[in-house]
Parts: C-alpha cells; structure tokens; sequence
C-alpha cells in the first residue's frame, strides 16, 4: 500500500517497510533478474557455441561475464592441474581476450646474437666463479662457522643479482645497496606482484575494477624507470669519456649498430634491461631455493651428490667450475628431477594460435590463447612414475632427456621461438651452485625441523613461489 507522498509504507502483517527499503528490495530483485538472464543467455552461448563450432576442448561452465578468469587468481597451476584431472590433458577455458605486442622479436634476436652465444659465456665465466666463490665465504661469514642458520634464498639471491648485474653493466649490486642505491631483487619481486594478471586485460570494459592495481604498478614502473634511467645517464657520460666497460651487456645493446634492423630505440633498451633483471634473478634463485630444500627433504640424494663429487673431482678442489660439471652425471640428474617438480613459470608465457589449428580431435580457432601447463606434466602420473616424490635416479641412463624444449614433458625454460633466452647462463649457473653447496658444507635442517615438516608449499603468484624460506644450517666438510 502506499501512502503519504515520500513516507510511503508497504504494511505485511506487523511489519511495516520504509519507502527507502521497498525501493532497495525492489532493486535486488531487479539485478537478480538480469543476472539470472544474464546467466541464462551466457550458458546457452557457451553451450549453443560449443555445438555449432567443430569441436572445441571441453571445460568447466564459466561463469557469466569473467568467464574462467577466477581461475587465474591464487595459485593457478594448481587449480588449472587439479581441473584437468577431471576434464583431460586439452582443456578449453573462456578468458575474454588478450592481446599483446610482437616487438619481442627484434630485442630476441638482439640478446640471442650479441649476449647469450656459448663464446660469450664462456668469456664471462671468471665472474660467475668469482661471484660463486663470494658466495661460499658469505655462507661460512653468516653461519659463524656452522652454529647459525643462515636463509639460503636470500645469500643465492644477492648471488644472481650481483651476477646480472655484472653482466649486465659493470657492478655489484650489493656495493650499490650499501651506498643507499636500489633493491633491485625487492623492486622486481614488487614488479611480479604487481603482473599479476589484470582483470580490464581480458574484460576491457572491467578494467575501471583495477584502478588501484594499475596505480601500484604506475608507482613501481617509475622506480624501475628512475633505476634504468640512472644506469643508463652513467653509461653514456663513461662513453663519452671513453671509459666504458666494453665486456658487458650494455657495452652490446649500446654500440652503434650496423645493421639497419637492429639499431634499438631508448625504450627498447631499457625493456631489454628490465626483461633482463624480470627473467633471471628470481627464476634462478626460486630454483636453487628448491633444490636445497629437496636435498634437505632428501639427505639420502644429498650425501650421494657429495660422494660422487668426492669421486669425480677430488674433495680437495675448492671450487667447482663449468669444466667440471659434465663429469658429474648425479648433479645432472638432480637439476632435471628440481626442475620437473619446480618449474619457475608454470604456465610459460602465452601462446596464441596465428590461424585455426587441430589438435586430437578438437579445433582451436585462431586467435585462441594457450597456456601450457608444465607444472602439470612434471607432475602427471601417467608419465612420471611416483611423479610427486623427487626421485632424481629417474633420469639415470637417461642423458637423452634435455631441459632445451625437445622433450615436451619435461620444458621448464619453455620450447619453441619463445624458448627462455637465458637458458644456458641459467643453466650452469644452477648446477654449479648446487655443486659447490654441497661440496664446500653439511647441510642441517634448524631445531624443530625435520625432513618430514620441512615447508614445501607454494605461494600464491604466477611463478612457483616458495612459501616459507628455506633455512639450514651449513658446516663445513673440511
Ligand atoms: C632457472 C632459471 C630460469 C628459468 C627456470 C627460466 C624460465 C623461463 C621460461 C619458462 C620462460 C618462458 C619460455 C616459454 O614460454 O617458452 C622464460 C623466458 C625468458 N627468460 Fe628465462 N628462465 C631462467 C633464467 C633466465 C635468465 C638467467 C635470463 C637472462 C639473463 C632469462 C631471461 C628470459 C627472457 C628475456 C625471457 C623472455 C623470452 C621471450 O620473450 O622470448 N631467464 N624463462
């Protein structure tokens, strides 16, 4: 009933309704009704859309609007794995659309040509041993002669950014830090945070939903700026002196160029600068991260690495270099089994399919987005046997299993044109971290930690995070 102008009551028995919550009801129900609607045409799109196209992977309902885009929150490997279970190895997922640039393709070659060739790494090698040595002495240093736990991501941490940053331009950046310059591993580690995916980049009218996402990572992206800016003024006031470095990357990526089509723009050298810190000081560090902790859950695969360095190479050798490692087949075997359980991007980068393709039975039309999900296949049963134990003896006798994207069920660095640049420095500055750890200490977990309650969890991220860091104790073997 209403009544009285804008004091109007709606009267149901005793209880006697305001105007102002009629009106709130009334709206309620109203956007029920539409997202009811909504709901309604979305599935039978979905479903009408399945049928009438040639078959496309079947997956889980989407829910109106966001499609699967839920599913990229958290952990995704994880939900995508635990999804597949259900709805096979090719699953088809509704996530808007997406779209990036191609400019990769001139700054890949770039990088491929003038900074990764085996002769260039084998140029630098010195200060991989030199920064790996460094290494070892801050352990024994911070360890007060094996009696104090020391946080084994943070040393390898500062490791493999002193080491890009080396490469890169000439400097530690611990020296840095310690004249009040960058964190850089903090800055990139805010950058990731930051990349989580958005949601206005599949649902472009939603994007008003990340305004303030979008804000953190203008702030983030203007420290970044701040920090290349700086390295690159430096840069070219030593070159117009004549006394820049010539034996580092940015000596490469700087240099006037010959080649018409290889001349870089400002912007371009400093995104080859960022994808340079983004793509190497966290993948590797999570990586030896993880291979400590597996040995640590593992000391039986521990003391056998250790016995066979003591074999192979003497444990008189103070340090292990890349010489060095081809001799030590266990070492290898261990690398592959971290990098199978512990891929540190789980889902590589996104492919798009150029044109309409079949898989199987199922066609994907062009433009669809791939995600390749080798957190999954390193941990699918029907490949591996006992795939979530780390078994490293799996990969004895089995040299023929590579990590460089020729055997599909084992691709941490990725395949293809958009294979990890990096693979090669990672690669062996991975092994022979390893090597040296555990040749130089013993490694003891902390008080109250047993290899059965060690942390093994991950994090929410779009890489493999650890959840809690791994800490030991190291005594040294000599
Ligand atoms: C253990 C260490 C590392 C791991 C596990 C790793 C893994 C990966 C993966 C999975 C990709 C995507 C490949 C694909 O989608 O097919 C990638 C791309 C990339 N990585 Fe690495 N990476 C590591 C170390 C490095 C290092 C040391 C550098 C540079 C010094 C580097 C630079 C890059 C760059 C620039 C890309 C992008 C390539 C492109 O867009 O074409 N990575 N990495």
């Amino acid at each position: 009933m209403w009544r009285n102008g804008n004091v109007c009551e709606a009267r149901e028995g005793k209880r006697t309704y305001s105007h102002v919550e009629f009106l709130e009801a009334s709206l309620m129900f109203l956007l029920l009704v539409c997202f009811g609607f909504l709901s309604l045409v979305w599935v039978s799109k979905w479903v009408h859309g399945n049928k009438k196209k040639e078959k496309f992977p079947p997956g889980p309902l989407p829910l109106p609007i966001i499609g699967h885009l839920h599913l990229l929150m958290g952990i995704p490997h994880q939900a995508l794995a635990k999804l597949s279970s259900k709805y096979g190895g090719l699953m088809g997922l509704n996530l808007g659309q997406r779209s990036y640039g191609a400019q990769w393709r001139r700054r890949r070659k770039i990088c491929t040509l003038g900074l990764f060739t085996a002769k260039r790494l084998q140029e630098v090698e010195y200060v991989r041993y030199e920064l790996v040595g460094a290494l070892l002495h801050k352990i024994s240093r911070l360890s007060h002669d094996g009696t104090v736990a020391v946080d084994i991501g943070e040393c390898v941490g500062d490791m493999s950014t002193n080491l890009i940053s080396r490469l890169l331009y000439s400097h530690e950046r611990e020296s840095e830090r310690d004249q009040g310059g960058t964190d850089v591993p903090q800055l990139v580690k805010d950058l990731e945070q930051e990349t989580m995916p958005f949601i206005g980049d599949f649902i472009p009218w939603l994007s008003w939903l990340d305004l303030l996402r979008r804000l953190g990572i203008r702030y983030v992206h203007r420290r970044i700026d701040a920090f290349i800016t700086h390295i690159l003024t430096e840069r070219k006031e030593a070159m117009m002196h004549n006394n820049a470095p010539t034996d580092d990357l940015l000596h490469e990526i700087m240099k006037p160029s010959q080649d018409e089509d290889c001349g870089l723009t400002m912007l371009e050298v400093k995104s080859i600068i960022l994808e340079m810190f983004g793509g190497s000081i966290h993948t590797t560090t999570l990586t030896l991260e993880w291979a400590m902790a597996e040995l640590l859950k593992n000391p039986h695969c521990l003391t056998k690495l250790q016995r066979e360095i003591d074999t192979v190479i003497g444990c008189k050798k103070k340090q292990i270099s890349d010489s060095d490692i081809p001799s030590l087949k266990y070492l290898r075997c261990v690398v592959k089994e971290v990098f199978r359980l512990h891929p540190i991007g789980p889902l590589l980068l996104p492919r798009i399919s150029t044109e309409e393709c079949k898989v199987h039975d199922y066609t994907l039309p062009a433009n669809t987005h791939l995600l390749v999900n080798v957190w999954a296949i390193g941990r699918d049963e029907g490949v591996w046997k006992n795939a979530t134990n780390f078994i490293p003896e799996r990969f004895e006798g089995k040299e023929d299993i590579d990590l460089k994207g020729q055997h599909f069920e084992l691709l941490p660095f990725g395949a293809g044109r958009r294979i990890c640049v990096g693979l090669p420095l990672a690669l062996s500055m991975v092994e022979v971290t390893i090597a040296n750890l555990v040749n130089k200490f013993d490694w003891e977990l902390p008080k109250g930690v047993t290899c059965e309650t060690i942390n093994m969890n991950e994090k929410v991220g779009i890489t493999s995070n650890k959840a809690a860091p791994t800490i030991a104790v190291p005594r040294h073997r000599v």
